[in-house]
């Protein structure tokens, strides 16, 4: 199929344009740096409505902000979307929302399958210790713009539901600050090439439960969203997420 990767010269971009390439797609990029990416062509943003006329499903790893705005072309040429871009706490999903009436979105923050695995595991290590203290750390590459990570914020919302409650997300801590029952922790770690990790901690009647899921490789995020483009052509319009895809 014809695949459109928005963000193709990114870090998890250039490993879906490649990912899908070698699955024998017909792949076209587009980013703000227009440079081609061994054999594959990368058009400015300004190129993408032309580009959706013959596009079977769209890829999008960018910025919230160019995923905002892309979402209506995509919307208005009837293309599936396929959306990876995190860090839209602030923003806002309304753009991406309003085009989920008219065609089939699939949004997931992480694409890696062990990380839809994860947030099964977290919802019943959470429902089996209840009382128990819970920390969330996550570390990534220095160059990851949002904070925390749109992983982390989903393990929250799993820890959350499980719970059947809203914990206070306490972003660090310092000074005098004791823990208080209702607080979940929330630490952020951003150095050299970290793919993504993501560890709850579980902790009471002393002993230790931890979870982690490590992405070795952005290869894991290409393939889960190459997968879920696949998938998604062909649905009724509406919202989806990576698990519905498995
Ligand atoms: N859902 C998932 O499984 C994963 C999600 N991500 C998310 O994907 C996003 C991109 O991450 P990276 O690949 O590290 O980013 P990056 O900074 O390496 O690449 C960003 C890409 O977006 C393009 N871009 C930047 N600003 C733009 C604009 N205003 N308009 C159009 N294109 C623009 C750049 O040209 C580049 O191709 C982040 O939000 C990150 O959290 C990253 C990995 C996995
Ligand atoms: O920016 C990244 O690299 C990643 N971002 C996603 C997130 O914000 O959760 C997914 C993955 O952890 C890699």
């Amino acid at each position: 199929m014809r695949l459109v990767v928005v963000g193709a010269t990114g870090r998890t971009g250039g490993e879906i344009v490649a990912e899908a390439g070698g699955r024998g797609h017909d792949v076209v990029g587009v980013a703000t740096s227009s440079d081609s990416i061994e054999d594959v062509r990368v058009y400015p943003n300004e190129k993408l409505p032309e580009l959706l006329v013959e596009a079977d499903a769209v890829i999008d790893f960018t910025v919230p902000e160019a995923s905002r705005a892309h979402a209506e072309a995509v919307a208005e040429a009837g293309v599936p979307y396929v959306v990876g871009t995190t860090g839209f706490e602030e923003a806002g999903l309304d753009a991406l929302w309003d085009a989920s009436e008219t065609i089939p979105v699939l949004k997931a923050s992480n694409f890696a399958r062990g990380v839809q695995a994860l947030l099964e595991v977290v919802a019943a290590g959470v429902e089996a210790l209840p009382e128990y203290d819970i920390e969330l750390t996550e570390t990534h590459h220095n160059g990851k713009r949002d904070a925390p990570s749109g992983t982390a914020n989903a393990i929250l919302d799993a820890v959350d539901e499980a719970r059947e409650t809203e914990l206070d997300r306490t972003h660090g801590r310092e000074g005098d600050h004791p823990r208080e029952d209702s607080e979940i922790g929330v630490h952020v770690r951003r150095a050299g090439n970290v793919r993504g990790e993501h560890e709850l901690l579980l902790a009471g009647n002393d002993e230790v439960l931890t979870l982690t899921h490590r992405a070795e490789s952005r290869r894991v995020f290409a393939a889960g969203a190459v997968d879920a483009a696949e998938w998604l052509v062909g649905k009724a319009p509406g919202w989806y997420d990576f698990g519905d895809a498995l």
